[in-house]
């Protein structure tokens, strides 16, 4: 008699390409003749559309950050950084930039660590007598030398993980699921969780990417399937509801997730949607596998009931992404709970994969570690 837990999996992935398709860069600096400028793939139109958004001054960026034009927290951090060198060369006032582009998404410890670091840079300038210009010159050096450090991070990330993954789920052919979008969208190189399963699917280990859609944005949909299809990896979408299945019919060997903010004791925070994940995964004694550079650690917040989690607008729950009222998912006037981020304990985290190195179990001393391996101390520390 078949399992009747079986998952019914349909192949709905395209045929693995040869040749992947690079993904349109998320965020670019550009000099142009009336000055420079922040392009971004704005990954409000994805799937549908490639379309570029022009940041010519900070609140431009704030909004796009605000309303996830331009997402992810690694990327969060570049764009934070590159926000404060477009203020500094276009003679705003850096420190009132600082303000607006930290704040602009509470729960990203990136974000803060970004513009942090490009200010410190423009402080330091200026204190060792630079100019204007040369203190301008110097903020969006500290940008580019982040943007250079995390796309390492990505690489760093990739061979980690898929070594842990190798370790974990002897013999290859891995059923990786993985929860909202951690790849090239969401970071200066191929992204967090995702390069892992994109350096998996390369080293022709990847079996298949079970990709949740992430309700209410979608991000797993739009983005993750965007960017695993131009990857030729072999996915296939789900909603986030029928993870459990899966689970129940032994289709999952890892569960490969990103992250927002880790706390000192390796409580993270990450998509809504994460923590039931985890909790499926220890049920089924699956691997729980967290994927963030030591710049996601925030040793400032103690533990997870110390991270703001950033409660969004339940009308992106009442309406179709993008429709807007002209499609209401819901009746109009109805309330909805919509937190952007939920909290995992470290308990149930398997493991947590940085640039520096695995922490498995996961502790405040092994984490601490790691991050002290990063070539500029622990990101906030640091700064
Ligand atoms: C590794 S950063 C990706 C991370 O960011 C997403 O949040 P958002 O789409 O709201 O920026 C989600 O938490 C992902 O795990």
């Amino acid at each position: 008699m078949a399992d009747q837990h079986a998952a019914p999996v349909t192949a709905s992935a395209p045929l693995s390409r040869t040749e992947a398709v690079p993904v349109v860069p998320a965020l670019r600096w550009e000099d142009l003749p009336e000055g420079p400028v922040i392009v971004l793939l704005d990954q409000r139109r994805l799937p549908a559309a490639e379309v570029e958004l022009v940041c010519t001054d900070v609140p431009a960026l704030v909004e796009a950050i605000r309303t996830l034009a331009v997402r992810g927290a690694p990327l969060l951090g570049v764009a934070g950084a590159y926000g404060l060198a477009l203020a500094a060369v276009r003679g705003f006032d850096v420190d009132e930039a600082a303000e607006l582009l930290a704040h602009a998404r509470p729960t990203a410890v990136n974000l803060a660590y970004g513009v942090r670091r490009a200010l410190s840079a423009h402080h330091a300038a200026l204190k060792d007598g630079a100019g204007a210009q040369e203190a301008a010159a110097a903020t969006l050096a500290a940008a580019r030398a982040l943007h250079r450090e995390d796309a390492e991070a990505s690489e760093r990330m990739a061979e980690h993980g898929l070594a842990l993954l190798q370790e974990l789920v002897p013999g290859g052919g891995f059923r990786v699921l993985t929860h909202c979008n951690t790849g090239a969208l969401v970071s200066g190189g191929e992204g967090t969780a995702l390069a892992v399963a994109g350096a998996a699917h390369r080293a022709g280990e990847l079996r298949r990417l079970w990709v949740d859609e992430t309700r209410p944005l979608l991000q797993g949909a739009r983005l993750t399937a965007y960017e695993a299809a131009r990857a030729g990896m072999p996915y296939t979408l789900l909603t986030d509801s029928a993870a459990g299945s899966l689970f129940s019919a032994g289709e999952v060997d890892a569960v490969l997730v990103g992250a927002d903010r880790i706390a000192a004791d390796g409580s993270v925070a990450n998509k809504v949607g994460s923590y039931p994940l985890a909790v499926l995964a220890r049920y089924h004694h699956v691997p729980f596998v967290v994927v963030a550079p030591t710049t996601t650690v925030d040793p400032r917040t103690p533990d997870g009931a110390s991270i703001e989690v950033e409660q969004r607008s339940g009308l992106e729950v009442t309406e179709f992404p993008g429709s807007g009222a002209s499609a209401p998912l819901a009746p109009l006037g109805t309330q909805a709970y919509n937190p952007a981020f939920d909290i995992t304990p470290p308990e149930l985290v398997t493991a947590i994969v940085t640039e520096n190195g695995v922490v498995s179990p996961v502790t405040e001393e092994g984490l601490a570690e790691l991050c002290a391996r990063s070539r500029s101390g622990n990101g906030m520390m640091s700064i």
